[in-house]
């Protein structure tokens, strides 16, 4: 059985719950085993608990899951940038599919609740045919 971790930002929990529940039954719909599922605080930390989970051998790859929302600066936008950057160039280091359902970076309030399960759904689609396709 192929497996996934998965890592949540808690910056947005009560969302994130939802998109973990989604992520939960698209991998239940196409086998595969969720061996992790990781909190962190918030985007900032997901490509370093991506890697602590990709340098698993148990861990076939890995699903990240939050919300950059939209704020005053520009914070969210180098964050979703850079973050967003580093979990693509992880899947590349260990050759291991990363999905990435992360909202944003900016996204608005009334912008998100259409989102969360659409972009749970797709990163764990994503990262069952990159399996398929290995
Ligand atoms: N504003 C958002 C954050 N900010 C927190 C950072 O991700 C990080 O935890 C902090 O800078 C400490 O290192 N995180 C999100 O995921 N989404 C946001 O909208
Ligand atoms: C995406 C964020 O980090 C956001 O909460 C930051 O807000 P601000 O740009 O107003 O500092």
């Amino acid at each position: 059985m192929n497996t996934i971790g998965i890592v949540l930002g808690r910056f947005h929990r009560r969302e994130v719950e939802e998109m973990l529940d989604e992520a939960r039954a698209v991998a239940a719909r196409r086998q595969i085993g969720i061996v992790a599922e990781v909190w962190v605080p918030g985007s900032m930390e997901k490509p370093l608990a991506i890697k602590r989970l990709l340098q698993r051998p148990d861990v076939g790859g890995a699903v990240a899951l939050g919300i950059i929302e939209r704020g005053e600066t520009e914070h969210g936008n180098v964050m979703g940038h850079a973050v967003i950057g580093s979990l693509i160039n992880l899947q590349l280091e260990f050759m291991k599919p990363v999905g990435v359902g992360i909202l944003g970076p900016g996204i608005n309030p009334s912008q998100i609740p259409p989102r969360i399960r659409p972009y749970a759904a797709a990163a764990v689609e994503a990262v069952a045919e990159m399996f398929a396709t290995a």
